[in-house]
């Protein structure tokens, strides 16, 4: 397993001295949870009816390494490291809290008792990105007791290699001179409500294949959705050809995993959720599994974060708040102009205009302010005829006949 990248990262400013002091400090236990909630912990504990004597054997091996003496030290140790995580989250500017907060367990004294005497702490989520990232985070560990992620390595080892998601991009807007087009099989969104009652997503995606599109994006998410894994899995194996982005909500490595091993070659990160450093160490991640990884901004800040992270090759600027749902396709001119838009060019990053792209002139606006794809899902997947869609969404056949 890859080690950890330092936890304070260049140009990070931390709000409170004390809490960056105590970070240092903690930097050892951070690396500790986070591979322990992540990889290690969850999974060796999880996987498959372990007895009670290897269950306690783990967790005195971890409280001997995190050099805690009770289980209530270790629970504190880890309700720490949650809220530090949280401090380094706003400090990169990120609203969206990734757990409903919990209160100190029994027995803490340390810095975050001033944060919790003064602060007045919202324990429903304050927007539905934020019910989704609590939701997921539950979810996440459920699916991790079905699949431990050592089998899950198991299935990366011999799965079929990846698609070059970016490649496909760049050629198509070679071949057509128009944004490569990442066609969405979504068949509802918590903003549009249900977008087709009867959803075929096989169907629907061989549709965008002989319309043109490039590559497809899969919601995989159910609950806000209406997706499913088996929607991704189910148009690899009925021989579609363009690459596939896992449209998730991802807030752990082991979602990477299991993305791929249901037959993506793309994955999505979003900026408004993850801390610099997770974005770092996921897209390492996805590309040590053959992914491309397409990370999602919606404002200014998010951009400039993104413009800072190494090994960046594909940024998505939403349209559409996931906080408020508001859309505004001048966000994405907005977001090019500028420094930022020089350093992208600089760079050579593909650039994903996202949502609400409906008609010709709304593909020329995106195009005209740098996208060089586009991602589109409600304005096609509505048509009774998908392929049709796409041809009425460029003004143009875009497919290769
Ligand atoms: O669309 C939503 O309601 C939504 C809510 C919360 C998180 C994400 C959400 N949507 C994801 C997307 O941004 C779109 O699926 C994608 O960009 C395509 O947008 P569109 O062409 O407008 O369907």
């Amino acid at each position: 397993m890859d080690a950890l990248v330092p936890v304070q990262s260049a140009g990070q400013r931390l709000p409170v001295r004390l809490v960056s002091a105590s970070l240092h400090r903690c930097i050892g236990s951070v690396s500790i949870r986070r591979s322990v909630s992540g990889f290690a912990m969850d999974t060796r504990i999880s996987s498959r009816a372990p007895s009670q004597f290897t269950i306690r054997s783990q967790q005195s091996d971890l409280k001997e390494s995190l050099g805690v003496a009770s289980s209530s030290d270790l629970r504190i140790k880890e309700w720490e490291v949650d809220m530090y995580q949280n401090e380094l989250a706003i400090s990169q500017g990120i609203r969206i809290r990734r757990k409903p907060p919990s209160k100190a367990p029994l027995g803490y004294t340390g810095p975050f008792e001033l944060r919790l005497l003064n602060g007045q702490v919202a324990d429903s989520p304050s927007n539905i990105l934020e019910e989704i990232t609590w939701f997921k985070d539950q979810e996440v560990s459920r699916m991790k007791e079905l699949n431990p992620l050592e089998a899950l390595k198991k299935a990366v080892e011999n799965a079929p290699p990846t698609r070059d998601f970016v490649g496909a991009l760049r050629t198509a807007h070679q071949r057509t001179g128009f944004p490569g087009l990442i066609a969405e099989v979504k068949k509802a969104s918590p903003s549009r409500g249900i977008l087709k009652e009867n959803f075929d997503p096989v169907e629907i995606a061989q549709a965008y294949e002989r319309g043109g599109a490039a590559c497809l994006s899969v919601l995989t998410d159910q609950k806000y959705f209406k997706g499913g894994f088996e929607n991704l899995e189910a148009i690899r194996s009925a021989g579609v050809k363009c690459p596939l982005l896992c449209k998730e909500f991802v807030v752990d490595p082991w979602q990477i995993y299991y993305a791929r091993a249901k037959g993506a070659d793309a994955v999505l990160l979003i900026a408004a959720i993850l801390t610099d450093l997770e974005i770092t160490y996921l897209l390492k991640l996805s590309k040590k599994l053959g992914l491309a990884a397409l990370v999602e901004v919606h404002d200014e800040r998010e951009m400039g974060r993104a413009l800072g992270i190494e090994g960046i090759e594909l940024v998505g600027i939403n349209n559409r708040s996931l906080e408020t749902f508001k859309v505004d396709i001048s966000n994405t001119k907005k977001l090019l102009e500028g420094e930022h838009g020089r350093q992208i060019r600089e760079k050579d990053m593909i650039v994903v205009g996202e949502s609400c792209l409906f008609t010709p002139d709304d593909i020329a606006y995106v195009q005209d302010a740098g996208v060089k794809a586009v991602l589109v899902g409600e304005s096609i997947v509505k048509q009774n005829d998908p392929e049709k869609g796409i041809a009425g969404l460029f003004g143009k056949n875009i497919s290769q006949t």
